[in-house]
């Protein structure tokens, strides 16, 4: 039975979409998991279940006003009934964010992430990359992880750039990563768990 890794996100203006794309396609490229994207702006029982299926589920949101959207708190909060029975405990979680400055205070929105995470039992996944660009004086703007995150992946777009131009490919590239990284992640964690079983 394959692996399903669903990426559950919201875009205000089709940036973290974008992100989230890359995400999925990441994912996806490993062989034995399927890879779903979710717009949680949609609260309806397609999603609900999507999500008690998933081995593993990726977290996606903008950065707005420093944190997550209000579009994903309302997801957030209405996740309430699920962890209240703890349906998504031990589940694989990992989170990623687009906003428009070079910092633009992404982190508090991954350390939110992550938190929310970690109140429903979740295994959180970080990026797994060292930072790229300007950590050394032969650093690329083209780098992975060019923005230097740890937690999650991070994406850049300028605010007056439509999603066909950005965020850039370093983003991208780094993006696919994480999706790369967690469906491996999910992969080990199910043949662990057959060998633990029998
Ligand atoms: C209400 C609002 C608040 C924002 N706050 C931030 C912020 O705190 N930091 C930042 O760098 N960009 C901020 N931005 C810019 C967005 O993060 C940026 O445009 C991002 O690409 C939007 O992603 P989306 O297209 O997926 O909605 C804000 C934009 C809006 C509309």
């Amino acid at each position: 039975m394959s692996i399903s890794v669903v990426i559950a996100y919201h875009s205000g203006y089709g940036h973290t979409a974008r992100q989230a794309r890359a995400v999925a396609s990441g994912a996806a490229s490993v062989p034995g998991v399927t890879a779903a994207l979710h717009d949680i702006s949609a609260l309806d029982d397609v999603l609900w279940q999507a999500l008690t299926d998933a081995e593993a589920i990726i977290f996606g949101t903008p950065t707005y006003m420093g944190s997550q959207s209000a579009v994903f708190q309302a997801f957030a909060e209405a996740s309430g009934s699920v962890w209240a029975q703890q349906g998504w405990r031990d589940k694989i979680a990992a989170g990623f964010t687009t906003s428009a400055g070079v910092n633009g205070d992404k982190l508090n929105t991954l350390s939110s992430l992550a938190v929310f995470a970690a109140q429903h039992g979740m295994h959180w996944v970080s990026l797994g990359l060292p930072p790229g660009w300007l950590y050394s004086t032969v650093g690329d703007v083209e780098d992975l992880n060019r923005l230097g995150g740890f937690l999650g992946a991070m994406a850049q777009a300028p605010s007056d750039a439509g999603p066909d131009d950005a965020p850039g490919t370093a983003d991208l590239r780094t993006a696919e990563h994480l999706g790369r990284r967690v469906a491996r992640v999910a992969v080990e964690l199910r043949h662990g768990r057959l060998v633990g079983a029998a």
